[in-house]
């Protein structure tokens, strides 16, 4: 089953979180030229399909069950989520589906005949899969896709011995409904402390007070994040692995090192705590990183700045950072800033760094997208 151009592609999930910064990627950089979408919903079918003002022809959401409507389609782009992955993929392979499936969804990342897609870094790495009939592609995780955009020059020149992240991740990480969540407890305390904000001479003390109460009544919608996020922070992401590990904290090694084709002795080591903070769009992670050479750091900086289009070093000075390595800065851009490099007190070969990347574009939609256009001939 193969592309020609003008086929119809599928989409589900292109409302969620990653699902909406993807159809905006592909809107941006006229990516529905020369494809018919065909947009899937788990909750809307037969409703009104979205046109993007316009831009594509009228017509209804399909059933993002149905099998047989998804079996037609040579490529099908899915950023609806794990569960759906887990219950609709295996029923098209026993259907006898030869098309690509383009995933956003961790399911079947680590599967052996399964590629994570991040072109910049592992286009060889796709172009063989695809030449060998690999059907599944799938978009790293968040963290590991923007810290190889962003490092990943130290690694694919083999100059990395072992590395540990620290992250703060942002709500959006979660979805479209953790991000409304964090926003209504950050409201809700607000509104708790009204009073006193609006009088400067309140004593701090009791806004302080009052604000830990909030947070600790059990009012405050925790739907989602199951504790307040808002004034806080959550040192677990994803599942209980049970030796200790978060699965985010696994897939850091588990990816990196797939991504890169990297296997054996030639494995870099990566491991670390994966932090959950209330900021709205954008992952930042703290490296510390053990390299095999004592490099300059103007070396180290020319082989990140140089090693694609993206990545973009932030001089190590206190006004470069505050300015240039936020997720305020980083939101809303392809750019991967990484800065704070420096050599560490424990020796020449050890050098931290800090990088933040939007991660709902190299983290998510954009590796996403560029996936559909390899595939579709167009990149
Ligand atoms: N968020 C992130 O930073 C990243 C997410 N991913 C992965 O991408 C996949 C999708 O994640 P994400 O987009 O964050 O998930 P979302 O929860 O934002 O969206 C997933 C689906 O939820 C349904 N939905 C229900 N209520 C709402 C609502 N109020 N607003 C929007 N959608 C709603 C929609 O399906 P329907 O229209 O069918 O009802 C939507 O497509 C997951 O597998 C995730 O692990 C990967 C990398 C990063
Ligand atoms: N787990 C990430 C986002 C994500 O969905 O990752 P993954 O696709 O690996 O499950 C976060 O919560 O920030």
């Amino acid at each position: 089953m193969t592309f020609t151009p003008g086929d119809s592609v599928g989409f589900v999930g292109y409302r969620g979180m990653v699902g909406s910064v993807l159809m905006n990627r592909m809107l941006e950089e006229n990516d529905f030229e020369g494809i018919k979408p065909v947009f899937f919903s788990t909750s809307a079918a037969g409703k009104p399909a979205p046109t993007f003002n316009g831009v594509l022809e009228e017509s209804t959401l399909k059933d993002a069950y149905d099998i047989e409507e998804l079996a037609k389609l040579p490529i099908i782009v899915t950023t609806q989520g794990g569960d759906y992955t887990t219950a609709v993929r295996k029923q098209l392979h026993d259907a006898g589906w030869k098309g690509l499936w383009i995933d956003a969804a961790s399911t079947l990342r680590m599967k052996d005949d399964s590629v994570i897609v991040l072109d910049p870094i592992n286009r060889d790495v796709i172009d063989r899969g695809l030449e060998s009939g690999v059907q599944d592609f799938i978009g790293g995780n968040c963290t590991v896709s923007c810290l190889l955009m962003g490092l990943g020059g130290l690694w694919k020149q083999g100059l990395v011995e072992w590395g540990t992240s620290m992250t703060y991740q942002a709500a959006s990480g979660g979805g479209a409904r953790h991000m409304r969540e964090v926003l209504k407890q950050f409201g809700d305390i607000n509104g708790s402390v009204q009073t006193e904000l609006a009088d400067p001479a309140s004593a701090i003390l009791e806004i302080d007070r009052k604000v830990l109460e909030k947070q600790r009544s059990g009012e405050l919608d925790t739907e989602q994040f199951e504790v307040p996020l808002a004034g806080s922070l959550i040192p677990w992401i994803d599942k209980d692995l049970g030796n200790g590990q978060s699965k985010e904290e696994w897939k850091a090694d588990a990816e990196s090192n797939k991504i890169l084709g990297l296997e054996g002795d030639d494995r870099v080591i990566l491991d670390g705590l994966c932090v959950r903070i209330a900021t709205m769009r954008s992952h930042s992670q703290a490296l510390t990183l053990k390299l095999k050479e004592d490099l300059t750091v103007e070396e180290i900086e020319k082989i990140i700045d140089e090693d694609n289009e993206w990545s973009k070093v932030v001089p190590n000075e206190r006004e470069a950072s505050m300015r240039d390595l936020t997720p305020v800065a980083a939101s809303g851009s392809l750019t991967i800033p990484v800065g704070r490099i420096r050599k560490l007190a424990m020796g020449p070969e050890y050098i931290s760094a800090f990088t933040v990347g939007d991660q709902l574009l190299w983290g998510a939609a954009e590796p996403i997208r560029r996936m559909l256009k390899i595939a579709t001939g167009t990149l």
